[in-house]
């Protein structure tokens, strides 16, 4: 009665069954009726937001946001409505950022209230819960622990402990290169799966068709085609989805079985890893000191599994998906691998390939990495931040919540920055890298004006702030490796079917899968020894370096 007092029906309805029904049905009218206006309400563009395309009622700017390469979109709204873009998914707000001067400004100046990650239901509920992935993490004390552990494996001093595995791993990558050059696709990564499984786990990953490096792309593969836009139904911008019965909500099921599968694997390789170390095979790996340490970090099995499976996932298709880029750049600008080749050449000779030893005296490769790096940034796809209180910047008011997602295709490919950024021109990075490379080392990496050492700032290919990738000095060292082996043992050229290299197709539309991480598609192209002092000079060494490679069979 108190209700129909408050909703003011008739008092005679109130007594019988119809009564009670009209009720029912008036009261899922006005619920109705109040979800609707604030959904309504809450698409809107809040006061003094950063400009961008109209809203539509309900959804926001839903169905401006291509489900593929939004970041190629998000850069042309440049023209219209400038560097910071206001966006509103659903209810959700949704700035972008294309210019490095926002990142910097926020990410890097504000990196208290930058520094965390938006909660999605499937990823942080569904798929990870219980702050179990270190990338999804919040930030707040679990994030600051685990980060802290990172910090301690993967410094950029602790990474030259890796050095003789990525070295030895390098090598045999070249040989499988040298006797299938057409499995070129699955040799580059097998390698960047193989160093973490070896660094992390203790194990090794000789073959692409390995169990484990099978088991971890195909955990991998599904955990970013589940994560991918557009996969699964927008359950953020409309929470009542997360209702939906799993009988009629199929992406729960999926979301399940990724969980199932993911945590599964991770706590597998824990427990192999435990039994290898007991029986005194893969010491020396990160898990070892990670268990070690278990008890004082106050990690359980879960977390600590997670968090070595979580390096696996960060580290092996980023570093892969890059060095393909590398490959397909060699043979769109040949002119550009001659000097490669010629560089270290200068420094090896022709009795020795690069080795760890001339990481710091390869500046034109050092140049060419960068270049790759800003050229196909493999984090184009964006990771976000979430902003945990209310801020001003530049006029505009952002809300706490308000999620941030630093364009990195738009910032490597901003005509103000870098002449002809289409073009791949690692000359731009070799000038940095000779004129500001002292100015900036005594600042520890910390950029000193647009550019630190490597110009990673300037093109945050690695991200920016305190979730800075943590990995980005062991992965630097596989991509100098890598590509100084590769100029010093083959010739790259077209493929078959391609007439030179204006025919190939590099195009990021076209040459490239989208994505959360984009990576090239397989492209055609011939590799070739140098000679066959170059084939015998790398098989030999491979052979030298089997038995240390042994220590993680
Ligand atoms: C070329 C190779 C790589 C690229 C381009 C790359 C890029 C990135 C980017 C863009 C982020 C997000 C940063 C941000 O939110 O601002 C990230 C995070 C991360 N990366 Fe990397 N990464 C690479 C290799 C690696 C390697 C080799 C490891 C470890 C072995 C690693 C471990 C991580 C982890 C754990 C995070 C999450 C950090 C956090 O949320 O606090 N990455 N990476």
């Amino acid at each position: 009665m108190a209700v129909v007092a408050t909703i003011g029906l008739p008092g005679s309805f109130a007594g019988g069954l119809p009564g009670l029904h009209y009720l029912a049905i008036a009261s899922l009218f006005v619920l109705a009726a109040g979800v609707l206006v604030k959904y309504f309400l809450a698409s809107r563009r809040p006061p003094n937001f950063p400009p961008g395309p109209p809203t539509i009622p309900f959804i926001g700017n839903i169905t401006q946001v291509p489900p593929v390469k939004s970041f190629l979109k998000f850069k042309d709204m440049k023209a219209e409505y400038g560097s910071i873009i206001g966006l509103k998914i659903g209810s959700q707000n949704v700035v972008v950022l294309n210019s490095h001067k926002h990142v910097k400004a926020l990410f890097d100046q504000r990196g208290s209230k930058y520094s965390s990650r938006p909660q999605g239901y499937l990823a942080t509920q569904l798929v990870c819960p219980n702050e179990i992935h270190i990338l999804l993490l919040p930030y707040g004390a679990e994030w600051r622990k685990q980060r802290r552990i990172l910090q301690s494996l993967l410094n950029v001093k602790a990474v030259d402990k890796q050095l003789p595995l990525q070295n030895a791993e390098s090598t045999a990558t070249m040989v499988q290169l040298l006797r299938d050059p057409a499995g070129y696709y699955d040799h580059v990564r097998r390698y960047t799966t193989a160093v973490i499984l070896a660094s992390v786990f203790g194990q090794r990953g000789a073959r692409f068709d390995a169990p484990n490096v099978q088991a971890l792309y195909h955990a991998q593969d599904q955990f970013t085609a589940i994560l991918e836009q557009g996969a699964t139904p927008p359950v953020d911008a409309f929470p009542f989805l997360r209702y939906v019965p799993e009988w009629a909500a199929p992406w729960k099921r999926w979301a399940r079985a990724v969980r199932r599968e993911q945590k599964g694997l991770y706590m597998r390789l824990v427990t192999e890893t435990r039994e290898r170390l007991a029986a005194g095979k893969g010491g020396d790996c990160y898990l070892q000191v990670m268990l070690r340490n278990q008890e004082k970090n106050e990690m359980d099995d879960e977390h600590l599994a997670y968090l070595a499976g979580n390096l696996m996932e960060a580290g092996s298709d980023t570093t892969a998906s890059t060095l393909l880029s590398f490959l397909l750049a060699m043979i769109k600008y040949p002119e550009v691998f001659k000097r490669a080749q010629k560089e270290v050449d200068e420094v090896c000779g022709p009795s020795r390939s690069p080795g760890p030893e001339d990481i710091t005296r390869l500046p034109f490769i050092k140049a060419v990495m960068d270049e790759t790096l800003r050229w196909r940034p493999t984090a184009s796809g964006m990771i976000p931040h979430m902003l945990t209180e209310d801020d001003t910047y530049e006029g505009y008011f952002l809300p706490k919540g308000t999620v941030f997602l630093p364009n990195v295709w738009a910032i490597a490919n901003d005509e103000e920055e870098f002449e002809n950024p289409e073009r791949f021109m690692p000359d731009r990075f070799l000038d940095i890298n000779n004129s500001q490379l002292d100015n900036n080392e005594t600042k520890g990496g910390v950029d000193g004006g647009d550019y630190d050492v490597d110009g990673q700032r300037t093109r945050f290919a690695f991200g920016a702030g305190r979730r800075l990738c943590p990995g980005h000095w062991l992965a630097k060292n596989s991509l100098m490796l890598n590509m100084a082996k590769i100029a010093w043992v083959f010739d790259l050229s077209p493929g078959p079917g391609i007439s030179g290299p204006e025919d190939i197709d590099d195009d990021i539309n076209t040459a490239y899968h989208g994505g959360f991480l984009i990576a090239p598609k397989k492209f055609p192209i011939t590799i070739k020894p140098r000679s066959e002092r170059h084939r015998a000079v790398i098989e030999n060494e491979y052979e030298a370096l089997e038995p240390f490679l042994q220590k993680y069979e």
